[in-house]
């Protein structure tokens, strides 16, 4: 793709408030060209909708779009800047460009990469991702419809040798027709190899996007909106396997060959007249058992995919907090709590066995009765001379074929569609989910969010809680250094996550600088709030990736004077892999204190706006906790807003604000010395209502 092509689309995007994906510029084709189709190939190659070629004089509503100039080559056209001129910017210039014919406007569609606006449901994506493909299906089909007639000659050719080749002894036409025959049978294997290797390449491209867009999705799930745990989301989000799956060539060519059941029985009245009716009864009985059963192990798969979903939440629960378990005593309650989802996964899974043990072997008996009907009705044909006995045999290899792999197969496939619309059901349900930056929402990118914080008005529950966290109004202006202190369990954390845009309200609103939080452009959010929280928590892979996870990377040098300045350094040069240090999954392989610093490297490096830092110092000793308050004080600017939670009374003197809370309300708001005063002074009782901390109870 070309560079400046590139560009442009990008600063487009931003005009329209658009997030591109990530990886969207890694997608494009390598090509370069610049010419007036470029824009075209750009989208195709992404798999994006075709730009639109606005036609004439583009309207003032049409703007921002795309021009190309055959003299000055590609532009974003910003607007009219008169009637016959237009206002162009691209790659930080600005230009006016006359209005002529030979100029090519175009509109570009860009992709939401999580396809946001309409309701979603997990069957749509699917859809969705086929008809892309449409084209492929199409060829697929016409393989499988010359394949069936290939299988048509087949048993035409059993119906030659039996009614001409055998009576006559004619073996030349024998050798003909064998020759003819192996030459079909050779292009039917051409053709359903080709067919299986092409719907299984598209069918993993299409793992590919569906995964990519659910895992996007799954993560974009608001933290407040997390009810399940994370095992079981996880497993919910495997349900995408049971989905692919039912995608599977095999089954897809199943659905593909069923309609051709109907040509197979034209054939047979053509060869056998009555005979046809045989096959025109077992085939409708053979779908009415294949809905009865589909019907029958529903309720039993939804609710075994249920169980499943829970039965793996334990099991990363009891993998993941092994330690407790193990420490106290708890493998016996585990393992009792395992057995009981064990028996319920089997108590559902149990119907569903047996829904399809019972209906295979309906299927095999009544494939087997209908080929014995078909032999039997037959003989009374042939006997009165109304069909050859080639014919017969024809009829009966066809009806086989009817019967045959085609029925054999209905039963497993319809449990395995079963399951898979329980996962699809489970994918709505994540769907549904509210996300951190809905598609809908605007996508506001302003020059700087340096500004006012207020929440007014704010109630926020967490889910099946009775009471939450209630804030009438709190406002905490630019350069404001806050402390926010109260008992345990009193809201403070909840109210940093508010404040930080990762928990939103379900009344009131949350404004950072005049713009409500939830219209914010996500990355323009992220990169001006620094956000500590409690526990900091490693993911898996190096010391460095964790440190400058969501960062761009400045180097080194850069990156160990910041860890100098939290003390993380020492870590580093004791350590023979330096910043190369594997953290394993989960985050283990640093201790409480070592990952505080680790999260504080990556604040200091960050550089944030706004500060909000969860008990920085809980897991620090008394040296650490000085030098590293040290650091984030030497790099705050003027205007940078800190809002620090903390139980400890020595840190107060860093904020010259605190906030008292208690049962999730502000009980006191002032400046420090203020508040410190008021709270010793109060009564003790009065003092535990406020939610101070022990230490300014002790005092009092
Ligand atoms: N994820 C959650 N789901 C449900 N309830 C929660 C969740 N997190 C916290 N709570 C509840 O919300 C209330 C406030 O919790 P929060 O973590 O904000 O308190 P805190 O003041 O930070 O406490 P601490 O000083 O112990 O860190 C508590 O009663 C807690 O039980």
């Amino acid at each position: 793709m070309s560079e400046r092509i590139g560009e442009l689309v990008k600063e487009l995007a931003r005009i329209h408030s658009i997030d591109l994906a990530p990886d969207w510029i890694d997608r494009a084709t390598g090509d370069t060209g610049e010419d007036r189709d470029a824009i075209t190939r750009l989208t195709t190659s992404l798999g994006w909708d075709q730009p639109q070629p606005v036609r004439g004089k583009p309207r003032a509503h049409a703007f921002p779009m795309l021009v190309h100039s055959p003299t000055a080559g590609w532009w974003v056209a910003e607007q009219w800047e008169t009637g016959d001129s237009f206002r162009v910017r691209g790659l930080g210039q600005e230009a006016v460009l006359p209005f002529s014919g030979d100029l090519s406007f175009f509109q570009v569609r860009f992709p939401d990469p999580l396809r946001g606006g309409r309701r979603l449901s997990a069957i749509s994506i699917f859809r969705d991702a086929l008809l892309q493909r449409k084209d492929l299906f199409v060829a697929g089909m016409i393989a499988t419809l010359l394949s069936n007639v290939i299988a048509l000659v087949t048993s035409l050719f059993s119906m030659q040798v039996y009614d001409r080749v055998i009576p006559r002894a004619s073996f030349s036409t024998l050798i003909v027709l064998v020759i003819g025959v192996f030459v079909a049978l050779l292009i039917d294997l051409a053709l359903r190899i080709t067919r299986a290797l092409l719907v299984e390449r598209e069918a993993q491209k299409i793992d590919t996007e569906t995964s990519e867009f659910f895992f996007a999705r799954a993560q974009s799930v608001r933290l407040d909106a997390r009810s399940m745990g994370v095992g079981t989301m996880a497993s919910q989000l495997r349900g995408l396997e049971q989905v692919r799956g039912v995608m599977s060539a095999s089954s897809l060519f199943l659905i593909a060959d069923l309609p051709f059941a109907a040509l197979f029985v034209l054939v047979i009245f053509w060869l056998g007249g009555p005979l046809a009716i045989v096959p025109m009864i077992s085939f409708p009985i053979a779908l009415g058992l294949a809905f009865i059963l589909a019907h029958g192990i529903r309720r039993s798969t939804d609710r075994a995919q249920i169980s499943g979903n829970r039965k793996n939440g334990l099991l990363v629960e009891s993998l993941d907090s092994a330690e407790t378990v193990k420490a106290n005593r708890g493998g016996w309650y585990m393992l009792g709590r395992w057995n009981r989802l064990l028996q319920e996964v089997h108590a559902h899974e149990y119907p569903v066995k047996r829904w399809s043990a019972v209906s295979s072997s309906i299927f095999t008996t009544l494939q087997q009765m209908t080929y014995v009907v078909l032999i039997a009705f037959g003989a009374y044909e042939v006997a009165g001379g109304r069909m050859t006995t080639g014919a017969l045999v024809a009829c009966a290899i066809i009806t086989g074929r009817v019967n045959g792999p085609l029925i054999a197969q209905l039963p497993n496939f319809i449990i395995q569609w079963g399951y898979a619309r329980s996962s699809l059901i489970q994918l709505d349900g994540i769907l549904d989910l509210p996300q951190d930056h809905p598609a809908e929402t605007a996508n506001l990118r302003p020059e700087s969010l340096h500004g006012q914080i207020r929440l007014e008005r704010v109630a926020f529950v967490y889910p099946g809680a009775k009471e939450g966290l209630e804030i009438e109004r709190l406002r905490i202006d630019p350069g404001e250094r806050v402390g926010v202190i109260g008992g345990i369990g009193s809201g403070k954390s909840t109210l940093l996550r508010i404040v930080a845009g990762l928990y939103a309200p379900q009344q009131g609103s949350v404004t950072i600088n005049g713009l409500d939080m939830t219209q914010v452009a996500d990355d323009l959010l992220r990169q001006h709030i620094g956000y500590l929280p409690q526990e900091f928590r490693l993911i898996n892979g190096s010391l460095r990736d964790n440190i400058l996870l969501g960062l761009p990377d400045p180097g080194d040098k850069v990156l160990l004077d910041a860890a100098t300045t939290t003390g993380l350094s020492h870590l580093i040069a004791r350590h023979p892999w330096g910043l190369d240090l594997p953290i394993s999954e989960g985050g283990r392989g640093l201790s409480g204190g070592q990952r505080t610093l680790t999260g504080l490297t990556r604040l200091l490096l960050s550089d944030p706006g706004l500060w909000l830092l969860d008990e920085p110092t809980s897991n620090l000793d008394a040296g650490t906790e000085k030098t590293v308050l040290a650091a984030i004080q030497a790099k705050m600017r003027d205007d940078s807003t800190f809002v620090m939670v903390t139980h400890k009374m020595s840190l107060l003197k860093l904020v010259d604000r605190v906030i008292v809370l208690a049962g999730g309300r502000v009980t006191i708001d002032g400046p420090t010395a203020e508040v410190l005063k008021r709270l010793q002074t109060s009564g003790v009782a009065q003092i535990k209502r406020a939610g101070a901390p022990a230490g300014i109870r002790g005092a009092a």
